[in-house]
């Protein structure tokens, strides 16, 4: 894409909502949530299907209105449930881009990207220059003439692109904006999208379920789970510290094992393993979730049987060739399955021994004993 340089486009707003829940009904989707985007910051809303990403998008676009609380936008209130204030999205200064693109077909390239400014009455010299502006912002600049009909799915995209931010938003609204796309055409626009906000200072929501798009494009994610925000952080900081076992499980982390506390031991739910933490680790609980990441198991040879102490016997399911290795997946007791990486390939049915790091484990206490995951380094 062409450098932004030169842009006169302007740095967004901060977003601020509160106590912010919907309603359907009976059925309660978005429970009580608390969000602040800071000016410039992207924010990704990660989270399997239907814990509410893109209810809470259509709220912060004004698509619909929140059942309690409240959001601003800039010092614009844009949304009260109790005082009943309530701004339609044409009147929020806000860019959104879709999954479908959403482009008019009828209309020349230029035409769509023109038509938030024609919106608000701005003349046609501004309006061709800010145009121009924005299409070579996405490097499209030479498409300008042609029907959105007459392009490939990624190109109309950066069109939705360009007509998003063509007017200056204070926020950019994204829903799932390349989930058309196939996988290589995705990767790179994600990383052109990333840029392109960061070089202009937009602020930015980003609905995706794709953890890799939701890493590369975000200052902070937030990981939804049935309407809740269960952890809010930059991605580094969410693998590396993860606040439950759900955030663990949904970002495929590693292991996560139900287990009892026995004499300072660990005993895997089921019986099969015993091990031997760390003192510190499990802290007084009796009961709770033992994680532990990918880089806390290293294989250590052919097992027996099961391991025990300060090992975990799991067995193979099926060795995958990657190219540059082997991505095996094993089965450990409870069906509980996790997808390692191997230089060889590992035969199916043969029992491995994993050595656990406990330095990189964490426990989570079921027990009120303890609110906070516990960590040994
Ligand atoms: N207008 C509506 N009326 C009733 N229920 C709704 C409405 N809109 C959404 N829901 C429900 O709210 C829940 C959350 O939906 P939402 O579309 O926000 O999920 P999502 O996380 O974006 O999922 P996906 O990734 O599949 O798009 C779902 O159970 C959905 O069926």
């Amino acid at each position: 894409m062409v450098s932004a340089e030169n842009s006169t486009l302007q740095t967004g707003s901060p977003v601020i909502a509160t106590g912010v829940s919907q309603r359907f009904g009976s059925n309660t989707v978005l429970k009580t949530i608390d969000l602040r985007v800071a000016p410039g910051e992207v924010v990704a809303l990660l989270g399997p299907s239907g814990c509410g990403k893109t209810t809470l998008l259509r709220l912060l676009a004004g698509l619909s209105r929140p059942t309690t609380g409240s959001i601003h936008i800039g010092d614009q209130l844009v949304a009260d449930a109790r005082g009943g204030a309530f701004v339609p999205p044409e009147r929020r200064s806000i860019g959104m881009v879709f999954q479908d693109y959403a482009l008019w077909p009828h209309m020349t390239v230029a035409q769509n990207v023109g038509f938030p400014l024609e919106m608000q009455g701005i003349g046609r010299a501004e309006r061709d220059s800010r145009i121009a502006e924005a299409l070579g912002l996405v490097g499209l600049g030479h498409l300008a003439d042609r029907q959105p009909g007459t392009l490939s799915g990624g190109q109309q995209q950066r069109v939705a692109l360009a007509r998003a931010i063509v007017s200056r938003p204070r926020l950019v609204l994204f829903d799932e904006p390349l989930s058309n796309l196939d996988r290589e055409l995705r990767e790179s626009l994600v990383v052109d999208i990333a840029s392109l906000l960061r070089k202009l200072g937009m602020t930015a929501v980003y609905v995706t379920h794709d953890h890799g798009e939701a890493f590369a494009i975000a200052d902070r994610v937030a990981i939804l789970h049935s309407g809740n925000i269960l952890q809010i952080d930059a991605p580094e900081q969410l693998v590396g510290n993860p606040s439950s076992p759900i955030v663990v499980d949904f970002l495929k982390l590693g292991l996560v094992l139900p287990a009892e506390v026995s004499n300072g031991d660990l005993v895997i739910r089921g019986g099969m393993h015993r091990l031997s933490p760390p003192a510190g680790l499990v802290n007084g609980s009796r009961t709770g979730d033992l994680f532990l990441p990918r880089s806390a198991l290293v294989a250590s040879g052919t097992g027996g049987g099961v391991a025990s102490g300060n090992a975990i016997s799991g067995t193979v399911v099926h060795s995958m060739f990657r190219g540059d290795g082997y991505a095996v997946q094993m089965r450990f007791d409870h069906d509980i399955a996790l997808e390692m990486f191997s230089t060889t390939r590992l035969g199916e049915g043969t029992i491995h021994d994993l050595d656990i790091s406990w330095d990189r484990a964490f426990w989570y206490p079921h027990e009120d004993v303890q609110t906070h995951p516990t960590h040994n380094s």
